[in-house]
């Protein structure tokens, strides 16, 4: 309370929040208080302080005593004020560049009194699902197999901002037009990144100057996954058709480019150990397992079981027999 200034043996009302005049060493909660003839009167201890049966009256005291050598047992001096600064101090770093911006971050940002913020935007992505042969409802039948990944994909690129899911024929020219989309900062193809004939994707992306950046992996499943970059800067990230391979897709190649393209910092590795769980001999495996790091089965490329059922995929290296691995969360 400015131009207020308390001496010994003195108190002033104060709602929370309120300015605190110069002088005061606590604040007494006003349930804790009673004032008679204009004494203030202070209860010894707190409601949650009272053992059953005692009241919760203050104590007695001779007329005259304004309670000013009285320390409640509770009352450190500070108790219940807040010291300008004592949260931060100007220049300090209250979260570190690269963090998303949460509801607390935005009213961490609010309360320490900025108007604006300089943040990365959040990437644009359109998907383009491919296949002759896929179906978008009822029971697959022979010949035709019911589009998985397109249903996986929209809860999969958090922190992105998706404009919506294309299907096309196995054409060539259909694919290279879906690719002349420019709103989208990252075009995100599923199928055709392998070498049959119906997979155009490398020969369409050679025919529109791309570069190609990753052209296949080392990963099962997943090996032919591709990023490349259209001349004007857009991405395009080639998942492949197995549905799971799709997924080993997202998780280690266009996720790890939207976080970087929205600025987000890498997240840090977590891990479990894992027995023989079937390496590969040359090759890392991505392998389905509990959050303990048990694998649970249902892990061929064309099927997303292992995966539905999994809490993590493990990051199995070549060779492995037993030993800390990577767990790259579902
Ligand atoms: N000669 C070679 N053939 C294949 C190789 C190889 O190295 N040499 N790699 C195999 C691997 S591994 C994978 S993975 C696939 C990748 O194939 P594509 O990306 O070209 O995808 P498609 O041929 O279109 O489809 C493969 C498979 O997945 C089914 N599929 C496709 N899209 C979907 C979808 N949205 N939802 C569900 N299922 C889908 C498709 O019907 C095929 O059965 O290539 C191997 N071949
Ligand atoms: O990527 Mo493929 O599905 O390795 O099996």
């Amino acid at each position: 309370m400015p131009g207020v200034r308390l001496r010994a043996g003195e108190a002033f009302g104060v709602a929370t929040g309120a300015p605190v005049p110069d002088g005061p060493d606590s604040v007494i909660p006003v349930e804790l208080c009673s004032v008679e003839a204009g004494v203030l009167r202070e209860a010894a201890g707190g409601v949650a302080d009272r053992r059953p049966g005692e009241s919760r009256q203050a104590p007695n005291r001779p007329p005259g005593d304004h309670g000013e050598s009285h320390q409640a047992p509770n009352r450190p001096p500070g108790k219940h004020i807040r010291r300008r600064g004592e949260d931060w101090s100007a220049g300090d770093e209250l979260v570190p560049a690269g963090s998303l911006v949460s509801p607390a971050v935005l009213g961490l940002a609010a309360g320490a009194g900025h108007d604006t913020l300089l943040v990365h935007r959040r990437p644009r992505v359109a998907v383009v699902v491919t296949g002759d042969e896929l179906l978008h409802a009822g029971p697959p039948r022979p010949g035709r197999v019911r589009d998985a990944i397109g249903p996986m994909l929209p809860g999969l690129l958090t922190g992105a901002d998706l404009f919506g899911t294309t299907h096309l024929r196995d054409d060539p020219s259909a694919l290279a037009d879906a690719l002349t989309f420019d709103q989208a900062d990252v075009l995100v193809t599923c199928g055709a990144t392998s070498v049959g004939p119906a997979d155009h994707l490398r020969r369409v992306l050679a025919d529109l100057d791309a570069e190609v950046l990753v052209s296949g992996v080392a990963c099962r499943p997943g090996h032919p996954m591709l990023l490349a970059v259209l001349p004007d800067g857009r991405c395009v990230a080639g998942l492949p058709g197995n549905p799971f391979a799709a997924l080993a897709a997202v998780l280690t190649l266009l996720r790890p480019l939207l976080d970087t393209l929205g600025g987000q910092a890498i997240r840090a590795p977590v891990t479990a150990w894992l027995g023989d769980a079937g390496a590969h001999p040359h090759d890392t495996r991505l392998v389905p397992v509990t959050r303990a790091g048990v694998p649970v089965g249902h892990d061929r490329p064309g099927s997303l079981w292992g995966a539905a059922l999994a809490d993590a995929l493990a990051v199995v290296p070549p060779g492995h027999r037993g030993g800390e691995v990577e767990l790259l969360p579902l």
